[in-house]
């Protein structure tokens, strides 16, 4: 039975896409605990995406999903997701891409605005409410998709390799944003990515996804703080066991010494 207490409970969750005669995710059972940062990290095609989707609604799945002790059917502004595109409206200004949300949510002008600005200045873009997104740049963009997603006030953010597309020093300082960001406002979030520096920096907890079928290699919890210096040693001791980790298929005999590396720091 689901455990009453957790925040999103996935008991034996598994995924067939139709047509495929092998799951894309084979039974899957992890809680995640209200303001948790967790990161999806693994190679191309493990089902990163599509475990995501099933968080956010969008993708059907057999087992249970639950946020809240409510099973998860279908979209829900308690969810709030962000992808790598950063799906603005071309038509609405910052502004009115962010009070999105809340309109269709049927509150008041004042209540939306207030919302919105209050967003607005969380993702530092205050100065640009009356700007179009295509006056904007990659990485504006990216932290208006964040504070339209935020304006709903979700209790969980789903996030898409929301920086992939931006070049590295917009990334890493997008990723100092969203800590700060999630720091603040104690939002749970579940991050996909490939890049295991950005995991080891963002994550309070990573879970390492393997291919064929899609399952859990390893759940690693980050004795870090968490708000951390990218220079600190212990960012690359956790790189290099989940290195290790994911070269698993290719180099079966690195697990022999399996049992050093699974706690290869003195914490
Ligand atoms: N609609 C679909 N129908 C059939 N197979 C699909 C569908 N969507 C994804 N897949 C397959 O499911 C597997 C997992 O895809 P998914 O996009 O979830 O992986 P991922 O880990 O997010 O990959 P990437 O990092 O490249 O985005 C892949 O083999 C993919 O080809």
């Amino acid at each position: 039975m689901p455990e009453e207490n957790a925040f999103l409970q996935l008991q034996q969750l598994s995924v067939t896409y139709p047509g495929e005669a092998h799951q894309v995710l084979s039974p899957l059972n992890i809680q995640i605990n209200e303001g948790e940062f967790v990161c999806l990290l693994g190679p191309s095609g493990c089902g990163k995406t599509t475990l995501l989707n099933c968080m956010a609604g969008f993708q059907s799945y057999e087992g249970n999903l639950l946020l809240q002790g409510q099973p998860i059917t279908k979209p829900g502004r308690e969810r709030g997701v962000v992808f790598q595109e950063y799906a603005l409206f071309p038509w609405f200004t910052v502004e009115q891409n962010v009070m999105l949300g809340p309109r269709i949510n049927g509150l008041p002008k004042t209540e939306r605005i207030r919302i919105a600005r209050k967003c607005i200045r969380m993702v530092g873009l205050d100065g640009y409410e009356t700007y179009y997104p295509n006056r904007l740049s990659g990485g504006m963009k990216q932290r208006a998709s964040l504070a339209r997603a935020l304006a709903n006030e979700p209790s969980i953010l789903l996030l898409d390799e929301p920086f992939a597309a931006l070049d590295e020093q917009t990334r890493e300082t997008m990723q100092s944003e969203l800590l700060r960001i999630q720091d603040e406002s104690g939002v749970t979030c579940v991050f996909v990515t490939h890049s295991i520096a950005e995991a080891v920096y963002l994550a309070d907890r990573i879970l390492v996804l393997l291919p064929k079928p899609g399952r859990i290699a390893l759940d690693l919890r980050l004795k870090l703080p968490r708000i951390r210096d990218r220079n600190d040693d212990r960012l690359f001791h956790y790189q290099k066991m989940i290195s290790s980790v994911l070269r698993e298929e290719e180099i079966p005999s690195l697990f022999s010494a399996r049992k050093q590396l699974s706690n290869p720091l003195a914490l």
